[in-house]
């Protein structure tokens, strides 16, 4: 994009209209949510573990973009979760959709406007780490992002210092800090409640990479990931976390690998939309209880029980 273009889409998800739509959506339900959970592809039915849900389809949100993807719903779902008052999305939207990336991380902008405080990612990966299996479950330490290194990065663009002085926050500085994204002591409760529930034998900690897609990798662009430190390969999160991290919210989030990266001309493997689907199905129950268990410990203003 030239300068006009980011102008231009910046304009489009301007913080009116992200209040707009976070004004909109506070009218239509009593739930304040603390905590922000992100669905990744094939991992809806963690949005079916809320009580006394108030859902939207996003086609009915002021502003808001339509899931296009197979395996996310596209709906916005208020609840609680054991007391706790979230918001899940239930389906994300990616660079490949063709959405510009200021409108794929706008919902981040909302939930903090709703006045969420912690933020948790969910995401379905390719392992690169030869160590890792399928049904892994990847606490993720840490990114690579590969589309910011081309420029596209979702803070791109003006910087609207406007919001310093018309809200109690802004959604952030020109420059944020990035090696402090992914909060650790939320990353040791993870590994505690994952032990807790007997997860320990699949449970990783790992750097995640996320490319624009919507190809899956080369063998060689494998290869090539792993060299630089990615222990799995994905098309999305770092972008919301980018955004949420910019606003101050905390940050957790891991991936499922839901298939092994192919590193070697004799595989016979291919990576394919319907086995990370599946993989999802297989491990639903044990994300959802890991990730309903974290949100248990959480205390509002982001302290601990
Ligand atoms: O990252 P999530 O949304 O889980 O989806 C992942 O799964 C899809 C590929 O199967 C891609 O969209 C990739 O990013
Ligand atoms: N880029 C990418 N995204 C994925 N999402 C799930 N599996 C994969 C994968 O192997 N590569």
């Amino acid at each position: 994009m030239d300068g006009r273009e980011q102008d231009e889409a910046q304009s489009k998800y301007s913080f009116e209209d992200c209040q707009a739509t976070a004004d909109w959506l506070l009218s239509q339900t009593a739930v304040r949510p603390l905590v922000g959970i992100v669905c990744g592809s094939g991992l809806g039915g963690l949005a079916d573990a809320l009580k006394d849900q108030v859902a939207f389809n996003y086609r009915d949100i002021p502003n808001f973009p339509q899931s296009t993807v197979h395996g996310h719903a596209g709906r916005l779902v208020f609840g609680t979760l054991k007391g706790r008052p979230c918001v899940c999305m239930q389906g994300r939207f990616h660079l490949y959709e063709g959405y510009p990336i200021q409108k794929i991380t706008m919902p981040m902008r909302i939930f903090k406007l709703l006045g969420v405080e912690t933020v948790i990612l969910t995401n379905a990966a390719g392992g690169l780490n030869q160590d890792y299996k399928v049904g892994d479950i990847m606490i993720i330490k840490d990114h690579l992002n590969m589309p910011g290194f081309a420029g596209n990065n979702p803070l791109a663009g003006p910087n609207d210092e406007r919001h310093v002085y018309v809200c109690l926050f802004r959604f952030g500085v020109r420059f944020p800090c990035m090696s402090d994204a992914y909060d650790r002591e939320l990353q040791q409760l993870a590994f505690d409640v994952g032990s807790e529930l007997g997860f320990s034998d699949f449970l990783r900690e790992g750097v995640y990479c996320v490319l624009g897609g919507p190809s899956f990798e080369t063998i060689a662009e494998c290869r090539m990931l792993h060299k630089l430190g990615a222990d799995a390969v994905g098309m999305s999160t770092v972008h919301e976390v980018i955004v949420a991290r910019h606003c101050g919210m905390r940050v957790f989030a891991l991936s499922l690998i839901t298939n092994k990266a192919v590193m070697d001309y004799d595989s016979e493997e291919k990576a394919n939309h319907e086995e990370v689907l599946q993989t999802g199905k297989q491990r639903a129950e044990q994300l959802e209880r890991l990730v309903s268990t974290i949100v248990t410990r959480l205390e509002h203003n982001n302290n601990f029980a």
